[in-house]
């Protein structure tokens, strides 16, 4: 067998359609009726045969990616390696595209990739399900990095119910000057919220999924942690306003924040309202990104 020089796995970014949370429960998570769905805006991981576990970093926001243990792909890698009973002796680098801290899942994406990647490049043969085991112990949202396309996420957001998608939806992402921390927006929706019902997904949202109704899927866009995140980032309201004055069907929080999501009819619209945003002052940047996208991918090993 030749063994591959890298590996590259290409993952995309998410965006929550629906993310209705629940109560906090007693080990400090919520429950979640979490509608994923993954967006056409990657990062990409390489894996390198190395003495000793490495990582780097570019791209937007890479300054603010820490580059010891903590870093989500490095956790990934050393939980592979204990699985497999070896060293996590690899260098992973690391190509951001995803907005930092933006309620993305760019750390997400990037534990999904390293676990992809180390797994090809170190030949270890992990099943789906392991590896699914060894997402959900990384993070709630890494499962739905490795998978793709739509999902609905229960538990914490870990446990995955594949969804159908019957069309292309055209997004514009406006990215914040700034980030927003996932469990201070938690801490501030127990706050504003002190007695949340239990998260149920909404039937007519997995209908527009289903269909691949932009105006159906619009008019059924909620996010519970809103509320929480223009408390804490008030001056989102200004970008949804803008991007929704420039037409978008909807406009929303992307998870935790701070990126704003708008929903478009078409990839015109969606250039329209991207520009409107990148020019209103309202945003740092703005990226237009199709769904669904598909999960973790190895480009290929380059022997
Ligand atoms: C906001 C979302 O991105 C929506 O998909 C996720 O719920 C967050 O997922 P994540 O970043 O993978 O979160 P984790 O790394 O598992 O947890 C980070 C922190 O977020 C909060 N957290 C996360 C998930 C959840 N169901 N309830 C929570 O309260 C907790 O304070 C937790 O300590
Ligand atoms: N590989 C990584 N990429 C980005 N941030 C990372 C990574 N590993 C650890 N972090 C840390 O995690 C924090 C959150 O970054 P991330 O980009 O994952 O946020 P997010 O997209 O808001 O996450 P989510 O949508 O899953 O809540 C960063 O501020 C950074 O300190």
């Amino acid at each position: 067998m030749t063994v591959p020089r890298s590996v590259t796995v290409r993952v995309p970014a998410k965006v929550n359609v629906q993310l209705a949370v629940g109560a906090a429960r007693a080990d400090g998570f919520h429950d979640l009726a979490n509608v994923f769905l993954a967006v056409g805006l990657y990062d990409e991981v390489t894996a390198t045969p190395a003495d000793a576990l490495r990582i780097t970093c570019e791209g937007p926001g890479a300054d603010q990616v820490p580059l010891d243990r903590t870093n989500l792909a490095a956790r990934a890698a050393e939980a592979l390696a204990a699985r497999h009973g070896r060293r996590a002796d690899v260098h992973l680098h690391i190509a951001k595209d995803i907005p930092v801290a933006g309620g993305m899942a760019g750390g997400s994406a990037d534990a999904a990739g390293a676990l992809l990647a180390c797994d090809a490049l170190w030949g270890t043969g992990t099943t789906c399900a392991e590896l699914l085991d060894l997402c959900a112990e990384l993070g709630s949202d890494v499962p739905f990095s490795l998978v793709g396309g739509a999902a609905l996420g229960t538990g914490r957001g870990e446990r995955l119910t594949e969804l159908a998608v019957g069309g292309t939806f055209h997004w514009v992402f406006a990215v914040a000057d700034g980030g927003l921390s996932t469990p201070a927006v938690y801490r501030e929706f127990d706050r504003l919220t002190p007695d949340a019902p239990a998260p149920e997904a909404s039937e007519p949202l997995l209908a527009a999924l289903r269909t691949g109704d932009a105006t159906a899927l619009a008019a059924t866009l909620a996010n519970d942690l809103q509320p929480a995140a223009l408390s804490l980032f008030p001056s989102l309201a200004d970008t949804l306003a803008t991007g929704t004055a420039a037409g978008a069907l909807a406009a929303l929080v992307s998870g935790s924040g701070p990126t704003t999501a708008f929903l478009t009819k078409d990839a015109e619209a969606a250039a329209h309202v991207a520009e409107t945003l990148r020019t209103s002052g309202t945003c740092r940047t703005a990226r237009v990104a199709e769904a669904p996208a598909p999960g973790a991918t190895v480009l290929g090993p380059r022997a």
